[in-house]
């Protein structure tokens, strides 16, 4: 994938990590260093408090623009720290896997704070942030803002993302459709990963993450690959973990526990809005 390089930036051949049976999914494992990681997680936690954005459970920052009501990016210039030191965008670029998006690279990054609960509580007239581990995403589709590919690359904490499909024929009353509760695919995300998803898996799929404290896995043996013990359902890429406690854990059984944990999803928004500045001459 040579002609896929940019600058210095080495390209990166993703067929190698694609996941086994599943055309549309991959995951390199050390995407990122340890030390671009901490430098990432820091600017993150300097970032003035006016850049997140809270919802209803979880709090949010949007990196490279705004979207409007039509799905169109007002571009805002990236941050150095995803654009120069790390080269993330440049890195995902040589993937290859944005070649056919309308910009060649991402445009757009939401960067999701997941894993932890703030609660903020006041007493006698002090007020504390108290932080619980728990945080989930609730199964959605990222919709068609973006072309359909999605990077996201984990900082701080391992989770388990799940792809979902919809019940066949099954469309309720209110419009909505039903979600086969059983996941099509359940991917173990390391810390300074990268899990792409492309395809199906981002038309006609939905992804969620459980709202758990820790992740129980049952070992895998010579006929069965380690399982996600509640679900009964594999970790599909049980052989390509390096972290040493997921490693072990893959062999032996027992629990990995979460912790705070930042996601940087990456996508190329299609419209981007030209605004026509107009000056006094
Ligand atoms: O935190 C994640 O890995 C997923 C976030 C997500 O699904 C999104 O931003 O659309
Ligand atoms: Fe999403």
């Amino acid at each position: 994938m040579g002609s896929t390089a940019t600058g210095n930036t080495p390209s990166i051949d993703l067929s190698r990590y694609r996941i086994p049976g599943h055309d549309a999914c991959y995951y390199v494992p050390d995407f990122i260093t340890e030390e671009e990681e901490r430098y990432l997680m820091d600017k993150i936690k300097e970032s003035p408090q006016q850049r997140w954005k809270q919802l209803a459970n979880r709090r949010l920052q949007l990196w490279g623009g705004e979207l409007t009501s039509t799905n169109a990016l007002v571009a805002q210039p990236m941050p150095a720290f995803v654009d120069t030191y790390p080269d993330i965008i440049a890195r995902l670029k040589g993937t290859g896997v944005f070649m056919d998006a309308p910009h060649g690279r991402p445009n757009h990054i939401i960067m999701n704070e997941v894993g932890l609960f703030r609660r903020s509580i006041t007493l006698s007239d002090q007020f504390y942030e108290q932080y619980l581990p728990g945080q989930g995403i609730m199964p959605h589709e990222d919709g068609p803002a973006y072309f359909p590919v999605v990077a996201t690359i984990s900082l701080g904490s391992h989770c388990i993302f799940h792809y979902y499909q919809y019940k066949p024929d099954d469309t309720l009353p209110d419009g909505g459709r039903s979600i086969d509760p059983t996941p099509v695919l359940s991917v173990l995300l390391e810390p300074r990963s990268v899990v792409i998803s492309e395809h199906s898996l981002y038309t006609a799929h939905l992804h969620a993450i459980r709202e758990v404290e820790e992740d129980i896995i049952t070992a895998g043996n010579a006929t069965t690959p380690p399982l996600l013990s509640d679900l009964g359902v594999p970790i599909v890429n049980w052989d390509r973990v390096t972290l040493p406690a997921a490693v072990k854990i893959m062999s032996e059984g027992g629990a990995l526990k979460r912790a705070a944990r930042y996601s940087l999803t990456c996508r190329d928004v299609k419209k981007v809005l030209q605004l026509k500045l107009f000056t006094k001459r």
